[in-house]
């Protein structure tokens, strides 16, 4: 179970950054291996505060950790053919990462596994950071005799839009029904730097191919917006900003608003002290009532959704289909990164198949 994970403690939050501003498949900075521990150290102090402010770390490790073990008793049960199963979390820059797991899964004497990514929509910056990663420790040799296919993106699954409408529907009984259906559902997605946007990233179209299914499986009894959150630094993001959004949606005179994460699926500094902490209190001062879903966390629907899309995985599988999708194999029109393709080609065989 792919994921970029948080640091579980706050004191663990100077590496986590480390890691994530080290990762040039995320951030290609000149000067990376010495650059990127300057940046790390200058935003410790203000991202420590925020994990502090959210109860003194990131739950991402606990919920990955509750899902999968969810997600294989379902698998057991549902696909006796491959049983047993096992989840293992590789988190790109917390630990568990990718070295920890690996020998963990040479340890239990692993030969078969997915590398199942824990991003519903697939960017480059995520999805394929991680499969990069993957790759590379796999070169170094920490995962060798293990065979590989991959689940890259899921962002339409039914089960996946089910979990998402569900809580939906919950958030908007909390607004009297009279007045229900002119709330606007603000969809909110971690931005992407339109550098990557237009390299050919297929992440804002996913996200938008997800908010469509949702607003489909609703009805579209209400109006919505999908807005972007959490963009750092001075280049330019993808838009419109979630903050300016709700700003703008006030001064139309909008009284009522639910927030909708939809591109991470456990709770995190982005939805506990973005939106939480910072968004609603906002909205509130602008005279607007507006809550936040649930994340998907220990959702009973999403963990079947995970064990659904997993079982077809591995039914495909069996019936002889390719290791990876169709759509993995195509490079960003723009990407100029070699791993990428040496990745891709790698997995497409099967790793060590
Ligand atoms: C699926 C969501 C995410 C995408 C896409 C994504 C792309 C992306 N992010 C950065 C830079 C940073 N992201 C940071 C934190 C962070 N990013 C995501 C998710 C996505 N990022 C999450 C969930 C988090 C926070 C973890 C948490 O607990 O909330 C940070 C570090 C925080 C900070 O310093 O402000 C940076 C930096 C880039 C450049 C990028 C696309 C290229
Ligand atoms: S950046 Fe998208 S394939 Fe390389
Ligand atoms: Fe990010």
């Amino acid at each position: 179970m792919l994921n970029m994970g948080g640091p579980s403690t706050v004191s663990e939050t100077h590496d986590f950054l480390k890691n994530l501003f080290s990762d040039g498949d995320l951030i290609p900075l000149p000067f990376q291996s010495a650059l990127a521990p300057w940046i790390a150290r200058r935003r410790t102090p203000q991202i420590e505060k925020q994990y502090t402010d959210i109860g003194g770390g990131s739950p991402i490790l606990r919920w990955s950790e509750l899902q999968g073990e969810g997600m294989v008793a379902l698998l057991d049960e549902l696909h006796p053919a491959t049983a047993p199963h096992k989840s293992y979390v590789a988190f790109r820059y917390a630990r568990p990462l990718a070295e920890e797991t690996a020998k963990r899964m040479k340890e239990d004497g692993v030969r078969r596994a997915i590398a199942f990514t824990q991003y519903p929509q697939y960017s480059c910056s995520t999805t394929g950071s991680s499969l990069n990663d993957i790759y590379r420790k796999n070169r170094a040799g920490l995962f060798s005799g293990i065979n590989w296919s991959v689940i890259d993106r899921w962002g339409t699954h039914p089960g996946f839009v089910e979990a998402v409408a569900q809580n939906i529907e919950s958030a908007l009984r909390k607004f009297p029904g009279d007045n229900r259906s002119d709330a606007v559902l603000l969809f909110s997605a971690h931005s992407l730097p339109m550098s990557v946007v237009n390299r050919g990233d297929p992440y804002v179209l996913e996200v938008s191919a997800t908010v469509a299914a949702v607003m489909g499986r609703l009805g579209h009894t209400n109006p919505y917006r999908l807005v972007w959150q959490s963009q750092v630094g001075p280049s330019a993001w993808m838009g419109p900003q979630t903050r300016d959004a709700i700003k703008g949606l006030a001064r139309l005179g909008k009284k009522r608003a639910i927030l909708v994460p939809i591109a991470f699926t456990s709770d995190h500094i982005e939805t506990l002290y973005e939106l939480d902490l910072e968004y609603v209190k906002e909205a509130h001062e602008l005279g607007m009532e507006v809550y936040r879903t649930e994340s998907l966390n220990d959702s009973p629907v999403f963990i079947r959704a995970l064990a659904d899309i997993a079982v077809q995985h591995l039914k495909e599988n069996a019936a002889g289909a390719p290791p990876t999708s169709v759509q993995m194999g195509l490079r960003c029109p723009g990407c100029s990164n070699p791993t990428c393709a040496q990745q891709k080609s790698f997995f497409a065989r099967g790793g060590n198949a």
